[in-house]
């Protein structure tokens, strides 16, 4: 059964539009696109396409483009799907707009530079007392949004909320899948965005298919360790916002994590391999060695990283130091 009424998205990216498709498609409901740019709003209300991110993907016909934000209190769910660092920004700004019990659903992957926060304490810290839940999972929205099968999980620490979020926003091919354990979820999502650059790096510099699969699995070894630390639950990360995403992304260039990698393993600088587009993992890959250190967790492969796009590390340097860890028995 399906209630939850009218939905709001914030931000008219790639994911915060094939979102807005999904959770449109889902149920007969109004689903209020908000973007920071009226003009962007109005072409897109226009051409009922956003040109920019997903070309060629028409606009569910249920969703509203605005730049208004009046339009969002009647929303009893919130997808915020802005980039992770204008996370706090945005939901400061909006918050006084939407209606006090709304659920937040958070969907960017990433940890807040600065202040090493995940996205959930973020979210609870600009709105003290909402209802807060996680999606995330193994998705590029131009495979949402071109109708491809594809499977996510939103996590609250409200369980039956959860369960009723998820079987709002499914549809025949996108599946929602719920759990409750939000922070293990954002773990997932903030941490394969790091650990899919090591990965597009390995393959840019010509190392190898067999090279890739061994980064994959220490990497998720890495990101057991890290979510034991942070009081996850070790199943949420065999999952599909752990598991499942890592391989997705660190097995596709059409990820703009292992493709910033990619770049990078090929001797691009590191402006040239970003090349104008969003790559969370080199955003976030400075809080999560810091709070991995914080806990004492050894995360060699995200700490390479780390230095790779701070630049006090060259790749070569990277490599090496990577191959040349002691053995010791696998874990
Ligand atoms: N694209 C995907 O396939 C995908 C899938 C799952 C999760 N995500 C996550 O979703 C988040 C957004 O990614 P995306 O692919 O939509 O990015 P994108 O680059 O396609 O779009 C980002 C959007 O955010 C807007 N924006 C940036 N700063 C803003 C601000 N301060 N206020 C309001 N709007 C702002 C931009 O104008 C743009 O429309 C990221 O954290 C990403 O990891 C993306
Ligand atoms: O293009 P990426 O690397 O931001 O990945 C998009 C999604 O997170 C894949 O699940």
């Amino acid at each position: 059964m399906n209630t939850i009424g009218p939905v709001a998205v914030l931000g008219g990216g790639a994911w915060g539009t094939a979102l807005a498709n999904a959770a449109a498609a889902s149920a007969p409901r109004r689903v209020t696109l908000w973007m920071r740019d009226a003009g962007a709003a109005a072409a897109m209300a226009g051409t009922r396409e956003n040109a920019r991110h997903l070309p060629g993907v028409p606009l569910h016909p249920g969703v509203l483009p605005t730049a208004d934000p009046t339009t969002l209190a009647e929303a009893e769910a919130v997808l915020v799907v802005t980039p992770a660092q204008t996370l706090r920004g945005v939901l400061t700004a909006l918050r006084p707009h939407l209606a006090p019990g709304a659920a937040l659903i958070l969907c960017a992957k990433g940890i807040e530079r600065g202040t090493d926060a995940f996205m959930t304490d973020v979210a609870a810290q600009v709105a003290p007392g909402a209802s807060i839940a996680v999606l995330s999972g193994p998705s590029f929205a131009a495979d949402v949004a071109r109708g491809l099968p594809t499977a996510v999980t939103l996590a609250s620490r409200d369980g039956p909320l959860a369960a009723a979020l998820a079987a709002a926003l499914s549809g025949p091919t996108f599946r929602v899948y719920h759990g409750n354990d939000p922070r293990g979820v954002e773990i997932g999502g903030a941490a394969k965005n790091v650990l899919a650059i090591a990965c597009g790096a390995a393959i840019g510099r010509g190392l190898g298919e067999s090279a890739r699969a061994a980064l994959v699995a220490r990497s998720f070894a890495e990101l057991m360790r890290f979510a034991r630390a942070w009081e996850a639950r070790p199943e949420t990360l065999m999952g599909l916002s752990g598991l499942g995403d890592l391989v997705l992304s660190a097995a596709s260039a059409q990820s703009r994590n292992f493709a910033f990698g990619e770049r990078l393993g090929r001797g691009a600088s590191l402006e040239e391999a970003a090349g104008g587009k969003l790559a969370e993992g080199a955003l976030t890959a400075s809080g999560l060695v810091a709070l991995a250190r914080r806990r004492e967790v050894e995360m060699p492969v995200a700490e390479a990283v780390a230095g790779l796009v701070a630049g006090t590390l060259q790749l070569d340097d990277a490599i090496g130091g990577l191959l040349s860890r002691p053995l010791r028995a696998e874990e």
